[in-house]
């Protein structure tokens, strides 16, 4: 069962196409990271899934309805813009009551919905301060919250971690971490971090010209990189790496295999990578090394590279 279905959808802005014939489906329960070059299209995206354009052609169905067909599929979507803000004299209490109240929140549910947000997000403490006193890392938290509080089946969170610092970024990952494991709910997030991703995602749709170009399991598309595994061995006194190196320039996968000081350096096709280890170690006396493998974001570098810059 889809929590989102998109089918080639086309959306142009005067003479700019944003979106060229996008298609993504994404599973209830499923959280899926939307990696892209800047005006890939993400936003775009993310509008037509909630509703605030409709495609100029193809189809998009969020919880099997079009999103810009009533408040009540709406409702159970939650949206973080990139540039969320809020009014600076407001508490965070406040903030979230003003949402749960937009979203339909029962009055005698409110405040207890509220509260229980409120420590989800960390900021119970700060829960009656006004927000212009708050961190970006709050004001981020206080973001996820007033998308939290309606209780959706389907959080949308565009570029969510942007400009935060790695404390503020790891907090708010502890919390999207714990709520995207809860059962049903289905999360989309964009990002331009691409460890997040892998930290967070199951899947991962590259988007690029608004497309998406590449789709899949995290670790199935780290192995598609073109690029190779980097294998440095420290050679005990007993080994000789320049030897070593020689011998393994012969060998099948190995792109490189060079001496650099008392260390083996040997890069590999990553299919080959695990014959190649088993050779290193054979190679002689090899007191420790360590393996650099290629991370999604020469995945995402492929990608792109394979379709073009774009127009
Ligand atoms: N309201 C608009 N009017 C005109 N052009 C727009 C509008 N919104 C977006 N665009 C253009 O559409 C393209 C896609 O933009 P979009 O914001 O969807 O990309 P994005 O992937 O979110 O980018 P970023 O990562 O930089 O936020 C870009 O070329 C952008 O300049």
């Amino acid at each position: 069962m889809y929590a989102i279905e998109v089918e080639n959808a086309r959306k142009e802005y005067g003479a700019v196409t944003a979106l060229d014939g996008l298609s993504l489906r994404v599973e209830r329960g499923e959280t899926v990271g939307l990696l892209g070059t800047n005006g890939a299209g993400k936003t775009t995206l993310f509008e037509l899934l909630v509703g605030l354009r409709s495609p100029d052609a193809g189809s998009v169905a969020v919880l099997d309805r079009d999103p810009t067909d009533g408040v009540a599929t709406r409702r159970r979507v939650g949206y973080l813009p990139e540039h969320a803000g809020f009014p600076d004299e407001l508490t965070g209490r406040e903030v979230l009551r003003f949402h749960a109240r937009m979203r339909g929140v029962d009055a005698e549910r409110r405040d207890h919905r509220v509260a229980r947000v409120l420590e989800t997000v960390g900021l119970t403490d700060a829960a009656d301060r006004r927000v212009e006193g708050y961190s970006n890392g709050m004001a981020r938290r206080l973001g996820l919250g007033t998308v939290l509080v309606a209780d959706p089946a389907v959080l949308l969170l565009d570029e969510p971690t942007a400009g935060l610092d790695p404390y503020g970024v790891e907090a708010f990952h502890d919390v999207l971490g714990a709520v995207a494991s809860a059962a049903d709910v289905t999360v989309v997030f964009s990002s331009h971090v691409l460890g997040e991703v892998e930290a967070l995602c199951d899947r991962a749709a590259v988007v690029h010209g608004g497309r998406v170009v590449t789709d899949g399991d995290v670790d199935a598309l780290r192995r598609q990189t073109e690029e190779n595994v980097t294998v440095r061995a420290t050679m005990g006194s007993d080994g000789d790496a320049d030897s070593a190196a020689e011998r393994l320039r012969s060998r099948d996968g190995v792109e490189r295999a060079t001496e650099d000081g008392a260390e083996l350096v040997v890069e590999c096709t990553p299919t080959r990578a695990f014959a190649v280890l088993e050779a290193i170690r054979e190679s002689g006396d090899v007191e420790r090394f360590t393996v650099r493998e290629p991370g999604l974001e020469s995945a995402f570098r492929t990608a792109v590279a394979d379709r073009g810059e774009r127009a």
